[in-house]
């Protein structure tokens, strides 16, 4: 490219803005254009597309006008689009412009007659044809921006941009344009104007376009002409996305990036400019702002020399599907000079296409991947080429891989980083994706990596949740917000602000059930609505896989169900999601104290599978009881035995039960207060106690189950088998022997306490005791679980673990304890981390 042009030294330096098609739909929408625009402090360039469609239409009009079909009907359409937006920018025709395009619809007519009726040199009109829209175009902005007497003035790039076919697409004619600019500038002035994207004239003086996508070509190269300190690319999404939104949710809006990583990106697929368009910005280094029209208010993204170092070394990602990969196998290459000449030049022959390549250092193969419809084209031209080589058995042949895609990761920030690719790779692991062949080049802002096609959006979730997410996002899934469950949720909304800005810990509540139905929410389910929404619209009837489907997600890195139900069909579902790398935490006492066969499913699918399986909660509610057994065996102690009271509700009736209020009144109280099991017989029947010894015992290693436990049943008979409202309902029956019975103890001065004991040998009982005042259990308040540890080292005194042991509060801390013990033990942030990283899924407008 040359120099500047200097013909216009003391021309303030202007800000060229170009507006797409969809910016440009309708009368309305170039008003809003024109607003945007309004900055009276600087000189402004405008570069316009078509109205939305026009091109694509003008382009059908051609081909039906070629074909020598009838395309008056079409053209009367697309005049009569252009006129109704003229009468709304123009009602009382202060600027001709009815009048202006009417003549320009005029030349339109004559060359569609002059190429439908075969006319000579008529075939010289159809390239600049598709250009029309833009002239239109200009007219209605030239109108919308007040026209000449608010001091625009409109130009048309026909008249001034000079192009020749290059080997990549349309190339400026440099000296020419710049020359035609200069005097077109001589003669209207300095000034604000509008301007034809898109349009050109060739060398030969036709009018032509500049190809697909050329109005931002168009814009760049006006900005160059003009040495503008600005050129903002109006558009309809809020700029640059680090990756496909339509794949990714969590694709966020980059705030800047270079000239480089857009044109790799671009390379790569991304829907961002094309590297060409790059090209004259970056000659002069201008400032390229992609802004969204619809959401002015939006900062955009900004594409400069340098993208400014945020600490962020992957800027981009993107995907390049129907591939396929072509690889030449053959010992007998190794350190032979020129194999990979031949390779080339054959590919080259067959008019092949290569998106990426690798080779080993072992120089064993070279692996191409290429376009999948040029696949056995090269494949073929591989195998003719070496065709000698294999039949010496020097190299063993050209194999083909169909359903390939890669995926680029793209930055600047690559450079000199270490453990980019370790990330990258980390990311396609986990979600169990197959690299098939990478590759980096010396310049470090690229790792392509080629993946089977069916992987493809899998492993681009994965890789943007490497680079985008804190390592500590997880999709949270919870089931049964009763009493637990909603104090958990509340508990939840307090405190994930605070985690997330603090430690990094991104919990995203996703998913909610309880017994009938189920909301699954891809943006999020705020904690505090969670209960309200499943009693609403979007609620629907509760699928357990479809549940845990949507936790698992692809997208996020990590997920986690939290089931606090006291369901065996829920707890029958945990060795599947934990096989699947689905994280379990729960209150629900079924898994781990139901039948050894699912306990054991539950052990050894979390071992295959990745899940971790935490239930702290099941056993003294929020108090440190499984944790501190964990501690004891972990560190080489033996466990003797365990005794104590384990049961909050049985605690606490006990603890008032003085004869005074029936005890139906004080279960119920015990009920309302949350203490108790969703059925309260459960508690009075001491299978909840020993379902807790249950699980403490298999902790430590003993195979017990809860046939093996002796239980006393407080419930009488009559009431076991009844259902849970009938048995509500006559509870009342219970309070006769309940009296009898404290009232024998107490005239011994004994206490009546819910006991449980696991000894040495494995013997296991629970029941109710009369203790003597001074019993330490008779000591204890309100809801308190008291748990003594006799162990090696505690075998005189026992280590004890009290304090509340039942209750909603208490009891979903014990379970967020869980849910953040498995946050924390993901992984810290590494040192960089994308400037995303706080940030949630930004919309297309
Ligand atoms: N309360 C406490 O102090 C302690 C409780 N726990 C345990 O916590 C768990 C919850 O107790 P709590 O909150 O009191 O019980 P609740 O009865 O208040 O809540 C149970 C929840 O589970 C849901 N649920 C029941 N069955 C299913 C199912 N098949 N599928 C999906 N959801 C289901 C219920 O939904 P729906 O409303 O539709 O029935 C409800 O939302 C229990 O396992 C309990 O043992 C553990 C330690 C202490
Ligand atoms: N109902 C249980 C709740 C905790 O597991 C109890 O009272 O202990």
């Amino acid at each position: 490219m040359p120099p500047a042009d200097a013909s216009h030294p003391s021309a303030p330096p202007c800000h060229v803005h170009k507006f797409g098609g969809s910016s440009l739909a309708d009368a309305p929408l170039y008003r809003a254009a024109a607003a945007l625009v309004d900055d009276p402090s600087r000189t402004r360039v405008v570069v316009v597309s078509a109205m939305q469609g026009v091109t694509d239409a003008l382009i059908a009009l051609l081909d039906t006008a070629q074909r020598g079909d009838a395309w008056q009907p079409a053209f009367d359409a697309l005049r009569e689009r252009h006129l109704v937006a003229a009468e709304a920018l123009d009602p009382d025709g202060h600027f001709d412009l009815r009048a202006r395009l009417e003549e320009e619809f005029a030349t339109l007519r004559h060359q569609l007659q002059a190429i439908a009726g075969g006319e000579p040199d008529a075939a010289q009109l159809a390239p600049g044809l598709p250009g029309f829209g833009e002239v239109f175009s200009s007219f209605l902005m030239h109108a919308a921006l007040g026209g000449d007497a608010a001091s625009w003035r409109r130009l048309d790039a026909r008249d001034v941009l000079v192009v020749h076919e290059g080997e990549m697409g349309m190339a400026v004619d440099w000296p020419q344009s710049r020359a035609r600019l200069a005097q077109w500038r001589a003669a209207q002035g300095d000034g604000n104007v509008v301007i034809t994207g898109f349009v050109a004239r060739d060398t030969h003086g036709r009018a032509t376009t500049l190809g697909r996508n050329g109005s931002d070509y168009s814009a760049a190269i006006f900005a160059n002409l003009f040495d503008a300190a600005a050129l903002t690319i109006w558009t309809d999404v809020d700029g640059v996305l680090s990756a496909d939104p339509r794949l990714v949710p969590e694709a966020v809006c980059l705030p800047s990036m270079s000239y480089a990583e857009a044109c790799e990106l671009a390379y790569f697929g991304a829907k961002v400019l094309h590297p060409q368009t790059m090209a004259p910005v970056q000659e002069r280094g201008i400032p390229l702002w992609i802004r969204n029209t619809k959401r002015p208010e939006a900062p955009g993204t900004l594409i400069a020399p340098d993208s400014g170092r945020d600490g962020a070394p992957v800027k981009g990602l993107s995907l390049v599907r129907d591939l396929a990969i072509v690889e030449l196998v053959g010992n007998g290459m190794v350190g032979v000079p020129g194999a990979a000449e031949r390779l080339f030049g054959a590919l080259r022959g067959a008019g092949v296409s290569v998106t990426m390549i690798s080779q080993g250092s072992s120089e064993h193969s070279i692996c191409c991947v290429l376009r999948a419809d040029q696949a056995e084209r090269a494949r073929d031209a591989a195998a003719a080429a070496f065709a000698d080589a294999i039949a010496d058995g020097q190299a063993q042949g050209v194999t083909l891989t169909r359903d390939i895609a890669v995926l680029a990761a793209v930055g600047d920030g690559m450079v000199g980083t270490p453990g980019v690719a370790a990330r990258l790779l980390g990311g396609l692991a986990q979600a169990r994706v197959n690299a098939r062949a990478i590759a980096q080049g010396a310049g470090e802002r690229n790792i392509s990596v080629a993946i089977g096609a069916n992987d493809a959006t899998r492993a681009l979730r994965a890789a943007h949740a490497a680079f985008w997410l804190s390592p500590q996002t997880l999709s949270v899934g919870v089931i049964g917000p009763g009493q637990v469950g909603s104090a958990l949720l509340v508990q939840m909304s307090a405190a994930l602000p605070q985690l997330r800005e603090r430690s990094g810990l991104d919990l995203r509540l996703r998913a909610i059930a309880n017994s009938r139905a189920m909301v699954l929410d891809e943006r999020g389910v705020e904690p505090v609505d969670a209960v309200a929404r499943l009693h609403g619209g979007a609620a629907q009837p509760l699928d357990l896989d479809r549940f845990a489907d949507h936790v698992r997600g692809e997208h996020l890195p990590h997920a986690l169900i939290v089931d606090c139900s006291a369901s065996p069909r829920v707890a029958a579902e945990y060795p599947r999601w934990l096989a699947r790398g689905i994280h379990v935490v729960t209150p629900n006492k079924q898994a781990g104290s139901g039948a050894w066969d699912h306990y054991a499913a539950i052990q050894d699918a979390s071992r295959r599978g990745g899940g971790r399986f935490r239930y702290e909660a099941t056993v003294g509610a929020g108090l440190p009881v499984m944790l501190t057994l964990r501690n004891l065996l972990d560190t080489g102690d033996e466990l003797h035995g365990i005794d104590g009271m384990l049961s909050g509700t049985l605690a606490w009736l006990f603890n008032r039960f003085d004869g005074s209020v029936p005890f139906s009144q004080l279960v119920r109280e015990a009920q309302a207060l949350g203490y108790t099991e969703p059925d309260p017989r459960d508690d009075l029947s001491g299978l909840d106690v020993a379902r807790k010894l249950v699980i403490l015992a298999r902790e430590a290693g003993r195979a017990l189950s809860l046939e093996d436990v002796d239980v006393e049943n407080l419930v009488p008979p009559a009431l076991r088998d009844v259902d849970r409202e009938e048995f509500l309902a006559r509870l009342s029956e219970m309070d006769e022997p309940m009296l009898a019975r404290q009232r024998d103890a107490a005239r011994e001065g004994r206490s009546l306490r819910h006991l449980a004991q696991l000894d040495r040998d494995g013997l296991a009982r629970v029941g109710v005791v009369a203790l003597p005042a001074e019993h330490a259990c008779c000591h204890t308040r309100l809801t308190d679980n008291l748990v003594q540890f006799r162990t090696r080292r505690y075998s005189d005194n026992p280590l004890v673990v009290q304090g509340p042991g039942a209750g909603p509060d208490v009891t979903a801390a014990g379970v967020f304890g869980d849910v953040l013990a498995i946050a924390q033990s993901l992984g810290a942030a590494a040192s960089w981390s994308s400037p995303a990283i706080d940030v949630r899924a930004q919309v297309h407008a």
